[in-house]
This record gives C-alpha cells, sequence and structure tokens, in this order.
C-alpha cells in the first residue's frame, strides 16, 4: 500500500489554530495576544476546544485543575461545562489573579464558580486530600516534573470513575529523542510508563503538545 504523508507538516497547526478553532468569545484572542506578548505558556487553542468538548459532554460537578496560568484553559473548561465548579491551583497567584478579571468580562460566565488557589501543587494536594478525592475530573497542566508524582497520589486517592487529563504528554516532541536527559524528559518519559504499566483505560488525543484522557477503574 501507498505510504500516506503524515499529518504533522509545518504549519499545519497555525493554519488549524487560525482557521477551524471558532472562540467562543473575544476574550480568547485577548488572552492568548497577552499570553505571547508576555510568554506565558497556555495551552494551543485546539486543545481548549477539545477540553472544552470533553468537559462539556462529561458534565463534571468538580474540576480540580493544576496550574491555571492565566486562566485560559480554566475558561476552555467553563464555557464547556459552565454548571461545573472548576478549582483551579497555581504557586503564581498574581498571574492567575488575571483570571478573575477575565471571568468577569464574560457575562455568560456570571453563575460558574471558579475558586482560585495560590499554592505549590503537591503541597496543596497532599494536605488537602480530603478536598479533592471525591472530584469527577482532573486537568494537570503544571511543572512537568511534577507529573509522575501527580499520577501517583491521584492513582492512589481519586475516586474509581474520575477523569484526568494531562497536557503537554508530548513534550514538544522531545519524548522521541532518548538522548535528551533533562528533569522534564525523564519526568514525562517515567509518567508515560506509570500509565502504560497502570492499565487504566487511556486515550491520547494528538492536539497542541498532547493531551492525555485517561480513565481510572
Ligand atoms: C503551562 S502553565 C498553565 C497554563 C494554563 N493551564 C492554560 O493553558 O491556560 C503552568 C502553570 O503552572 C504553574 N505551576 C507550575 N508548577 C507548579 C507547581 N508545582 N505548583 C503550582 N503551580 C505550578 C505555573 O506558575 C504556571 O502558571
Amino acid at each position: 500500500m501507498k505510504s500516506r504523508p503524515s499529518i504533522f507538516r509545518d504549519h499545519l497547526e497555525d493554519h488549524i489554530e487560525e482557521n477551524y478553532v471558532l472562540r467562543p468569545h473575544s476574550l480568547f484572542d485577548e488572552m492568548e495576544e497577552y499570553a505571547k506578548e508576555n510568554s506565558i505558556p497556555i495551552v494551543s487553542a485546539a486543545t481548549g476546544k477539545v477540553l472544552s468538548h470533553l468537559v462539556g459532554l462529561l458534565k463534571p460537578k468538580s474540576v480540580w485543575e493544576l496550574g491555571t496560568g492565566i486562566g485560559y484553559s480554566t475558561l476552555w473548561m467553563a464555557y464547556g461545562s459552565p454548571e461545573s465548579e472548576i478549582t483551579t491551583i497555581d504557586r503564581n497567584g498574581s498571574q492567575a489573579a488575571l483570571l478573575d478579571g477575565y471571568k468577569e468580562k464574560w457575562s455568560d460566565l456570571r453563575k460558574t464558580e471558579i475558586k482560585r488557589i495560590t499554592s505549590w501543587c503537591m503541597d496543596y494536594m497532599y494536605e488537602n486530600i480530603d478536598l479533592w478525592s471525591d472530584a469527577d475530573l482532573f486537568f494537570i497542566d503544571c511543572d512537568k516534573v511534577t507529573y509522575p508524582q501527580i499520577w501517583e497520589l491521584l492513582s492512589a486517592k481519586a475516586k474509581p470513575g474520575a477523569k484526568i487529563i494531562y497536557d503537554n504528554v508530548l513534550w514538544h516532541g522531545r519524548i522521541l529523542d532518548p538522548k535528551l536527559q533533562k528533569p522534564s524528559d525523564v519526568a514525562i518519559k517515567s509518567f508515560w510508563e506509570k500509565v502504560k504499566d497502570s492499565k487504566y483505560p487511556f486515550t491520547l488525543y494528538p492536539v497542541g503538545d498532547g493531551l492525555l484522557f485517561i480513565e481510572k477503574p
């Protein structure tokens, strides 16, 4: 059979972001612009849309996000499921506080509950297991070196049926090269080993930097 060209081609992602991802509010463009100007990492718009779609289908009562940034992914999730209660944690409180202002600008989200916590994720998660162990969905997008540790904690303490979504699991393609051994490279590879060993069902969405959806049995 004739081999088909890969879809992973230069500029295709930009084309998708510009043409095939409808932002539901001008806020998203504003946030993308701000993130670009200030070199703040955020999920790609296509990733945000997939995240929003998944959360919209699942309609979780409670969502916990680790890694708020400026709240771009938070608002995509809120858009997908405005009835969900979202708790989002970030160690950088002043940056994460921008989320409050953005949310205020969007009248549709006035009733959506978004609670912001300023803390190191792991400290907070270890100290407050009773607050999150019943959560329906987790979205993980903080420091990659914490991914294996977060995996251990959620697999031990999240409730059966909980959905866990991780961003950056393809780590800008660095997972392809075994010679790359920065702590974040090692952590992402170790994280993948743990996911595969667990036998939990998972689905990789190869969008943005790789979005991994896992269901805890
Ligand atoms: C990639 S950004 C999050 C982007 C956001 N999810 C979005 O797409 O809009 C990562 C964020 O995680 C925070 N962070 C990284 N490691 C952390 C940790 N160990 N505890 C708390 N916050 C952390 C950083 O301050 C940063 O704002």
